[in-house]
């Protein structure tokens, strides 16, 4: 389970200051997939990276499974499985190697690491390549080898910032499907997205973030119900007062 709680984080520089969270507070249950939607500049990302432990909140914290991020960041990190708004790949090493390399952060070892990557290499369609050089992979490769670096130590929890921008249909729908075979098994799934079918079809819960604060949230259908509509596309501009940020 991840919690926010009342996150908040100005971004300060010598010309403005940017308010990018300002007291947001979620809970993204076990079992579920949960959605964050939000116009650009809405706070999505910040809120992502928060959880990482990449930024430091100026107020409020973030829990993993009961963890707070910023007291154990490595007991945090360990439960959780971060598939970043920009991957960048070792592009020297193989895929194989790059997954290799992030079991081991993780404290994977031996015979147990081997079957752990060959079993997400196998669930990702990926065997075929699995020891090509990452150099020169098309987006839906990178794509794999960066869910399969997430994925390998079977984090409890899931955080993915834009997973399917820049996909194409089949890998659009391995990822879902895969998603939804990690809430089957009781994960928790958090993901951000601008793609209102895809919130829609793959949600359960839907939470909407406008200016760093919680808009609204619960159910597509009862979001759609709050707002008197019956797509969340338009749910959501009504929630959030503008269409700024729809990707239909
Ligand atoms: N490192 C930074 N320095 C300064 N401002 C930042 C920084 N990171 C984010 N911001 C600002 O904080 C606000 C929230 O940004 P964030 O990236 O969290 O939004 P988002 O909801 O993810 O947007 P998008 O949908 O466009 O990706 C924006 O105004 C952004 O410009």
């Amino acid at each position: 389970m991840i919690e926010v709680n009342n996150l908040h984080k100005s971004f300060v520089s010598k010309k403005n200051t940017v308010k990018a969270l300002d007291g947001l507070s979620f809970t993204a249950k076990d079992g579920e997939i949960t959605g964050i939607l939000g116009p650009n500049g809405a706070g999505k990302t910040t809120c992502l990276r928060t959880l990482y432990g990449l930024l430091r909140a100026d107020e409020g914290y973030a829990t993993i499974d009961g963890i707070k991020v910023t007291e154990e960041p490595i007991k945090a990190r360990k439960l959780l499985g971060i598939f970043p708004d920009k991957f960048g790949l070792y592009e020297r090493l193989t895929a194989y190697e790059q997954i290799d390399y992030f079991a081991s952060i993780h404290g994977m070892k031996g015979a147990n690491k081997h079957a752990a990557i060959e079993q997400i290499l196998s669930d990702l369609e990926m065997t075929e390549l699995a020891h090509r050089k990452t150099v020169g992979f098309s987006q839906g490769q990178r794509m794999k080898v960066t869910l399969a670096q997430a994925l390998v130590h079977q984090p409890k929890n899931f955080v993915l910032d834009e997973p399917t921008r820049g996909l194409d249909v089949m890998s659009t729908r391995i990822l879902r499907n895969h998603l939804a075979k990690f809430k089957e098994k009781g994960h928790c799934i958090l993901f951000s997205s601008h793609v209102m079918q895809e919130v829609a079809a793959l949600c359960d819960r839907v939470i909407i973030v406008s200016n760093g604060k919680l808009a609204a949230q619960g159910t597509p259908q009862e979001l759609c119900d709050l707002a008197g509509e019956k797509l969340l596309e338009e749910a959501f501009v009504k929630l959030i007062g503008s269409d700024e940020g729809v990707a239909a």
